[in-house]
């Protein structure tokens, strides 16, 4: 194991199967090679693994880190150096010239405790508390038609176009789609964050476009955790309670026991006293959640929740939330750009481009059956090879159009040839591995190339090597052809 004190790591690498890491406080650069698995932790709690496709485009600022090449240590900084209650600040890195070393922590075999999960994804949900925050029917949430005009420098711009869109009572919706298509703008029209220019926003049939924010009844929860620094945990809870129609309806007493019930809610009984700073990424999300609660919303609008969350804490707050929401039965829309995400987690699934709703449908059925070129390519990252090729003629696909798109997960892959399957001979030509998937690139002997990735056990079970040949069936069921137009849309 590679331990580290303090230091900036960054990584560089041309191949997405191997990057090099460099940290300051590693003795030297050390060389993370396929089917390794860097994990790292924040000495502000957290540990996230990192694989090494994102070698290439990521650089990641951490303090007391420690790593593990080989694989499945999942295991965070214990800090048992602070002193209790307290919070050790992150070393500033570069340090300044004057630093002294002393500050630096020396993280040893002790310090590393095994990993806790983030939340206890099997605790029993208190169903009084539930009751109490769940007090109001779930609501329904209408847009019909709506437009959004913002006014620039360079004169109107229209961001928002003709958007309908219906949310079922105690549905949880996500709104995906590239940045800039208007996801969060059509948030904060159903906020009343924002006017809308044209069209409506009802709740339960109730009109409520022209409707301020404050009497909407409802509960967000941004990306940026938005809560405020020199207030504790209980207090940030509670302002919500004191701006809100609520204000002055619950005594003191009232207003605790609400707190109290939230951050048990959200398992954070213990760090009521606690300041923002004073949490991981994790928990101050799951504090501006009870914050997000407080004021018994009609509808819970999350915008990115996950985004600043390292990807072990944002795999096990997305099941987490979802639980919870079910449970609270409140209807939920959330913007991602993460499709997994929307996948996982959606009960239903809106895909926006260009101010507009795409396609929109069970995220199952919108992963099937794609559209449009666009949503194929946004939600599975499919190959587009030419209609004409020996595979595409031989699965028995006909089409005339130019272009066919394989989804890397609709290939089926023989070591021999199958005599009663059209399968088409190709060569494997690279094996990346990339920690927890693999990914390969085959050649057909008509020169086109796929791309498709496999999880790392299956890989395990059915191994591949670069030059061995290998027999391709593709799903003509699975298929979808698309124009040069369709591509470019
Ligand atoms: N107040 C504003 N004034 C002018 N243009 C704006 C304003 N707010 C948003 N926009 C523009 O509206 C478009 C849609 O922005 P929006 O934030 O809704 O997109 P998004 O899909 O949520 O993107 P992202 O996922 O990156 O947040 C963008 O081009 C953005 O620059």
């Amino acid at each position: 194991m590679a331990l580290a004190s303090a230091g900036h790591i960054s990584f560089t690498g041309s191949s997405p199967a191997a990057g090099l890491c460099s940290c300051s406080s590693f003795s030297e650069t050390s060389q993370v090679t396929a089917g390794e698995c860097l994990i790292i932790g924040k000495s502000s709690v957290r540990a996230s693994h990192w694989t090494s496709q994102s070698a290439s485009r990521r650089s990641v600022q951490c303090n007391g880190i420690f790593s593990d090449l080989k694989g499945n240590l999942l295991s965070k900084f214990k800090g048992g150096k602070r002193e209790s209650g307290t919070r050790k600040q992150p070393p500033i890195w570069p340090p300044p010239e004057d630093a002294d070393e002393s500050d630096q922590e020396d993280v040893t075999d002790e310090d590393v405790a095994p990993y806790v999960p983030e939340v206890n994804k099997d605790a029993e949900l208190d169903e009084s508390v539930l009751k109490e925050i769940a007090s109001k029917g779930a609501t329904e949430v209408r847009v019909v038609d709506v437009d959004k005009v913002f006014l620039t420098s360079q004169g109107e711009k229209k961001v928002v176009r003709g958007v309908s869109l219906r949310v079922e009572a105690g549905q949880l919706v996500a709104l995906v789609g590239p940045s800039g298509s208007g996801k969060t703008t059509l948030l904060r029209m159903i906020a009343g964050l924002e006017p809308t220019s044209a069209g409506k926003v009802y709740f339960n049939d109730e009109d409520l476009t022209n409707v301020c924010v404050q009497d909407r009844d409802v509960g967000f929860m941004f990306q940026s955790y938005a809560l405020f620094k020199h207030m504790t945990v209980a207090a940030n809870v509670a302002y919500g309670l004191s701006t809100s129609k609520r204000k002055g309806t619950l005594t003191p007493g009232q207003i605790k026991k609400r707190v109290d019930d939230l951050l048990s809610l959200v398992q954070l009984s213990e760090y009521g006293e606690r300041y923002p700073p004073q949490l991981s990424g994790g928990q101050r999300q799951r504090v501006a959640l009870a914050r997000a609660l407080a004021t018994e919303p009609r509808l819970l609008l999350l915008d990115e929740p996950f985004g600043a969350l390292d990807v072990v804490v944002r795999q096990e707050l997305r099941t987490w939330v979802k639980k919870l929401q079910k449970a609270l039965n409140i209807t939920t829309i959330f913007v991602t750009h993460d499709q997994d995400e929307a996948l996982e987690m959606a009960d239903y699934m809106v895909v926006f481009h260009r101010g507009r709703i795409l396609q929109e449908g069970p995220p199952f059925e919108v992963y099937e059956r794609p559209n449009s070129a666009f949503v194929m390519n946004f939600i599975s990252d499919p190959n587009v090879i030419p209609a004409t090729c020996l595979a595409v003629r031989r699965s028995g696909f006909r089409t005339t159009k130019p272009y066919v798109l394989v989804r890397p997960d609709d290939l089926t892959i023989f070591y021999e040839e199958k005599l009663d399957l059209p399968t088409t001979p190709a060569t494997v030509i690279e094996v990346n591995n990339m920690g927890p998937e693999v990914l390969c690139e085959i050649k057909y002997d008509d020169d086109v190339t796929l791309e498709f990735n496999r999880q790392r056990y299956d890989f395990e079970e059915q191994p591949l090597e670069v030059g061995q040949r290998v027999h391709l069936q593709l799903k003509p069921l699975l298929l979808k052809a698309f124009s040069e137009e369709d591509l470019k849309a």
